[in-house]
């Protein structure tokens, strides 16, 4: 943190059960050189990690499908969402995470990763930065059933579709999940399924 422009006066905490909420009160610098005293609530629950599991013989991609709770209250109907395997970094560098995450939620085991974007999904209420990541698997490295860890109530369907089908599913709001959207869209703008003449 080193903006001249803006000065931390304090911090409340409003709320700290399972993550943490807290109000921020600061002075900040306008551009005609007056100061401004603001608040913003901020909401941290650590930063995470997302993988696009793809497969480019078959043309198909790994997603997952759970209930989100935040999203049943806003809108989403069943509150089920179709995403890309992810999870909270807790302790972990994010790649460490995101293996470990891939074979929890899907049941493959992946080798490689690669990292190709470092994303702030809500920048004005929540600190998450998000670590994305793209990986190729394919059938000798499932390992296990995936779905999960029953003992944090995790219930996940593992699906796997043809890219394509994915991507439609982006047009007919399916998939709403901004993650899953960002990487189905790289795959897509990267030519990782189809040449780029096709
Ligand atoms: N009791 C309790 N448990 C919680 C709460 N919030 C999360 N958990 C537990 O913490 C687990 C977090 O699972 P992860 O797989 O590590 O994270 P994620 O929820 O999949 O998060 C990923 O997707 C998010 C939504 O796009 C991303 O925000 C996040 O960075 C990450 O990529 C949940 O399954 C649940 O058991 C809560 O408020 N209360
Ligand atoms: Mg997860």
């Amino acid at each position: 943190m080193s903006n001249p422009k803006v000065k931390i006066k304090k911090i409340i905490n409003l709320s700290n059960d399972w993550y943490t909420l807290d109000k921020v009160n600061f002075d900040y610098q306008l551009k005609n050189g007056s100061w401004q005293n603001q608040n913003r609530e901020s909401y941290d629950r650590g930063d995470g990690a997302c993988i696009l599991l793809f497969n480019r013989k078959k043309n198909t991609v790994i997603l997952t499908k759970q209930f989100r709770m935040p999203s049943y209250l806003n809108g989403n109907k069943d509150g089920m969402s179709i995403e890309v395997c992810a999870g909270l970094l807790d302790e972990d560098d994010p790649i460490t995470c995101i293996k470990k995450e891939a074979e929890e939620e899907t049941g493959y085991q992946i080798d490689k990763v690669k990292q190709v974007f470092k994303i702030y999904s809500t920048p004005g209420a929540v600190t998450e930065k998000i670590y994305y990541f793209i990986g190729e698997y394919d059938d000798s490295m499932k390992v296990n059933e995936g779905g999960g860890l029953a003992s944090e109530s995790e219930e996940i369907e593992v699906l796997e579709y043809d890219f394509k089908t994915a991507f439609e599913m982006i047009k007919t709001g399916e998939i709403n999940d901004a993650k899953t959207v960002i990487l189905l869209q790289y795959a897509m703008i990267e030519g990782l399924f189809y040449s780029k003449n096709n």
